[in-house]
């Protein structure tokens, strides 16, 4: 015998059409019922679809404005209060690339003296991004808000510029270093290129336009051989693909000061270093090997004259960075057309002193009273450049920018925050 349920609900549609066993009206009759009951059946099924997607996208839309994902309301109000400002005429300031060297320094030093600061970062993996974390705990201690994301991403840019009216942005967002660009050249043309120019289409647009001050790099000068290094030189014998990305935001940046009035400086870093630093760069990856016992490898240059670089320490670095951000002119565009003529600069930010590997390698020895053992190499043709030296007068005019730490000091800055930060204890661990 069927059941009740089996009476209303046929197992199969088939069964719909079974003449031979129904007969006259009751078919007819079974048949409607069977039809509505369907259609009851169908409008629940409808219902329940319903109030599962509403019940979704209740819940979507509770974690967007709950949770931190950018796009909230509690990331709207991190990012208000960051940017607030809490000094007369002060600043507020999207810090690019903020979990880096540069970046978190120069966040941390605006942040210190009352300017509202945002900070945009998207933890590559190029170097351990641990060490990136480890900066990004720094900021929050210092109440600067960090968003994980990349300057790449245009609706996160704009978005920013809705909520907070910028009215500086210090890009140093890059993919960085000059060999590995043999190693993945397309992360340098995502960041350097791409990157940039979505940032300068986020700034373009935004109202009030920001002044833009921005990391250019040493390496433009290329084959130069004058020396010292003046920013009217030649820049157009890059050696790298590095350098030829960071020539190429100087023309970029330049096109969007020219078309839309944005209010531009450059400033052509020369080997930053000290605590905190890259660990891809030789002062760093040296000292990690030297207190392990590993060898290092040092590059000769041609006729076997030693390399050579213009070593600056990043706390100079920062007053070049601040100084540019204090003296830069307003950007004049507004809804993305150009008002009147914009500042444009470039500066070499430099120590003056060059240093070679070698004897860069003698302070090291020093200050961490260890033997370093080296292998001596012929420079590989991989972009590298014999020497660097910055001449550094028109940034001492304009920026009053004067670096006042040289090498032996900052490298013993260093090596004090890498015993303290990777937990070496001086006594025991050098011989
Ligand atoms: O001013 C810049 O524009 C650039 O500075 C930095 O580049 P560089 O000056 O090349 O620094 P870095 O790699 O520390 O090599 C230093 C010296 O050590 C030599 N070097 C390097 C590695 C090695 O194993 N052996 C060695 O002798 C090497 O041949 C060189 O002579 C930034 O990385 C770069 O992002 C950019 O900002």
């Amino acid at each position: 015998m069927r059941g009740l349920e089996e009476e209303f609900i046929p197992s199969t549609p088939g069964k719909f059409k079974d003449k031979t066993y129904y007969s006259g009206n009751r078919q007819l009759h079974r048949c409607f019922a069977s039809t509505s009951t369907m259609f009851l059946w169908a409008l629940f099924l409808l219902a329940l679809t319903a109030s599962y997607l509403s019940f979704q996208s209740f819940m979507d839309s509770g974690t967007r404005y709950l949770s931190s994902t950018w796009g909230s309301l509690h990331w709207e109000k991190q990012v208000r209060d960051s940017a607030q400002i809490h000094r007369v005429n002060g600043m507020s300031v999207l810090v690019t690339g903020a979990a880096g060297f540069v970046g978190s320094h120069v966040s941390i030093a605006l942040k210190k003296r009352g300017d509202g600061v945002v900070g945009i970062d998207n933890f590559n993996n190029y170097y351990d991004p641990s060490l990136k974390k480890a900066r990004k705990n720094l900021l929050n201690l210092q109440n600067v808000f960090l968003i994980e994301g990349d300057i790449n991403d245009v609706h996160m840019l704009a978005k920013l510029f809705d909520i907070v009216a910028f009215t500086h942005v210090m890009h140093l967002a890059a993919q960085a270093g000059v060999r590995y660009a043999m190693e993945n050249p397309k992360s340098y043309v995502h960041s350097n290129i791409a990157g940039l120019v979505t940032l300068l289409e986020a700034c373009k647009n935004a109202n009030p336009q920001p002044a833009i001050v921005w990391a250019s790099s040493s390496s433009v000068y290329g084959l130069n051989e004058k020396v010292p290094f003046s920013e009217s030189d030649r820049t157009d014998q890059p050696a790298s693909l590095y350098a030829a990305t960071k020539k190429a935001g100087e023309e970029i940046t330049h096109t969007y000061n020219h078309i839309y009035g944005l209010s531009i400086t450059g400033l052509r870093f020369f080997t930053v270093y000290g605590p905190w630093g890259r660990p891809d760069m030789a002062y760093f990856s040296f000292t990690r090997n030297i207190l392990q016992g590993k060898p290092i490898t040092v590059y000769r240059g041609k006729n076997r004259v030693d390399l050579a670089r213009d070593f600056t320490y990043i706390d100079d670095i920062v007053k070049g960075c601040v100084g540019s951000l204090d003296t830069a002119g307003k950007s004049t565009g507004s809804g993305g057309k150009k008002r009147g003529p914009a500042m444009f600069r470039i500066f070499n930010l430099g120590n003056t002193s060059p240093v070679t590997v070698p004897m860069m390698v003698a302070m090291l020895e020093k200050h961490l009273k260890v033997k370093a053992k080296k292998h001596v190499l012929d420079m590989p043709g991989n972009g590298d450049v014999p020497f660097t030296h910055a001449n550094i007068s028109l940034a001492q005019k304009e920026l009053g920018y004067k670096p006042t730490t040289n090498l032996q000091t900052g490298l013993g800055k260093f090596v004090r925050w890498y015993l303290s930060y990777y937990g070496y204890r001086q006594e025991k661990s050098v011989k």
